[in-house]
C-alpha cells in the first residue's frame, strides 16, 4: 500500500499544476472575491496519523458541510422525529431549488440542500433564541474539532444576508406549510452564519473524524452520536452530500461526501480515515472541481473506494 503522506503531497503537487480550476460561487459576493489558486488537503487516518498539505491550514468558509454538523446536532435534540420534517431521498436538483417544494408539499426532499438545511436549522433554533442556537452550532464545531480559535467569518454571513433571495424564497414557502417554526428572518439569520463558519481542512478533518469511526472520536475515545447514527448520517452524505452531483461523486470517488460552495468537501472512508479537501473553484452543480479530482485518485491511489479496488 502506498505510503500515505506520498499520496497526499503528490496529489497537492498535481492539483496546484492544472489550470482548469472552475469557478468560484459568485452569488456570495465575498466568496467571489476567494483567489481560485488555493488547494489544501488534510487527512487523518485511524491511528491519528495526519497526512495534510498545500493551502491546508487556511481558513476558508465551510459553507453547507456545516448541514453534516447541523444534522447531527439536530439528530441529538429531536431524534428521528427530525424525518417528519425533510426527507432522506437525493433532490437529483440544484442545492437551491424551488422546484421540487411545492410537489412536495413544503417537505424538503434531505436535509442537505438549501431547504432541507433551513428546516434542520428552524429544529435547532426553536428551543433558542438566535443567538444562542448559533452559540451551541459554534461550540459543537469547536469541540469536534478541538479548536476554540474556530469563528464564523461575519463579512461572508453579511454578504449572504444581503443577497440570499432565493434561500428566502424557500424559507417563506415552507413556513406557508407549517414546516418552519419560527420567524423566517431568525431562521435565516442562524443558516446564513452557520455557512459562514470558517475553518481549515486540517480543523475540518479532525471533525469528521466521529463519522469515520463509528461516531466516536477516537483521540479521545468519546463518544458524539451512537454508532447506528453515524452510519446514517454518512448514508445521507452518500446519496444526497453533493446535490446534483452525488452519484457522479459517489462513481468517481466512492465515499460519503458533503461540499459547500466556498470549495471545501469533508469525506470519510469509514474505519479508515477523516480527509478535507479545499479548492474554491466549483463545477456547474455547485461542487469543488478540483476538489473531487483530489478526492478521486485519493480513492483510488489507496484502495478506500467504500465500493471496492
Ligand atoms: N451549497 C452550498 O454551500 C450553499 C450554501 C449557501 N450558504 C447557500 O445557502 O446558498
Amino acid at each position: 500500500m502506498p505510503n500515505l503522506e506520498t499520496v497526499v503531497s503528490e496529489i497537492v503537487d498535481e492539483m496546484r499544476q492544472r489550470s482548469d480550476r472552475g469557478e468560484v460561487a459568485r452569488y456570495i459576493p465575498e466568496l467571489a472575491r476567494v483567489d481560485p489558486g488555493h488547494f489544501g488537503l488534510a487527512v487523518i487516518g485511524a491511528d491519528g496519523t495526519v497526512a495534510a498539505a498545500g493551502d491546508c491550514d487556511v481558513p476558508f468558509s465551510i459553507q453547507s458541510i456545516s448541514k453534516v454538523f447541523t444534522l447531527t446536532l439536530a439528530l441529538g435534540m429531536v431524534g428521528d422525529k427530525l424525518w417528519r420534517r425533510v426527507g432522506r431521498e437525493p433532490s437529483g436538483s440544484p442545492f437551491n431549488s424551488v422546484v421540487q417544494l411545492e410537489y412536495e408539499r413544503g417537505i424538503p426532499r434531505n436535509p442537505f440542500i438549501n431547504a432541507g438545511a433551513i428546516a434542520v436549522t428552524d429544529l435547532i433554533l426553536s428551543r433558542h433564541q438566535p443567538r444562542e442556537a448559533l452559540g451551541e452550532i459554534l461550540r459543537f464545531m469547536q469541540y469536534l474539532a478541538q479548536d476554540t480559535s474556530i469563528t464564523i467569518d461575519e463579512a461572508v454571513a453579511a454578504s449572504e444576508q444581503r443577497t440570499g433571495f432565493r434561500n428566502v424564497a424557500l424559507a417563506n414557502y415552507m413556513k406557508s406549510f407549517g414546516v418552519i417554526d419560527n420567524p423566517v428572518e431568525y431562521t435565516l439569520g442562524v443558516y446564513f452564519h452557520h455557512c459562514a463558519i470558517s475553518m481549515t481542512c486540517r480543523q475540518l478533518a479532525v471533525a469528521g473524524r466521529f463519522l469515520a469511526h463509528s461516531g466516536r472520536d477516537p483521540s479521545t475515545g468519546l463518544s458524539v452520536v451512537q454508532a447506528e447514527r453515524a452510519k446514517r448520517i454518512n448514508a445521507v452524505m452518500l446519496t444526497c452530500g453533493h446535490y446534483d452531483g452525488s452519484g457522479e461523486f459517489a462513481y468517481r470517488v466512492g465515499l460519503p461526501g458533503k461540499s459547500g460552495v466556498g470549495g471545501g468537501i469533508l469525506a470519510v472512508a469509514p474505519g479508515k480515515a477523516s480527509i478535507a479537501v479545499w479548492a474554491p473553484g466549483l463545477d456547474a452543480a455547485g461542487n469543488s472541481h478540483l476538489g473531487r479530482i483530489a478526492l478521486e485518485r485519493l480513492t483510488k491511489r489507496l484502495g478506500w473506494s467504500i465500493f471496492g479496488e
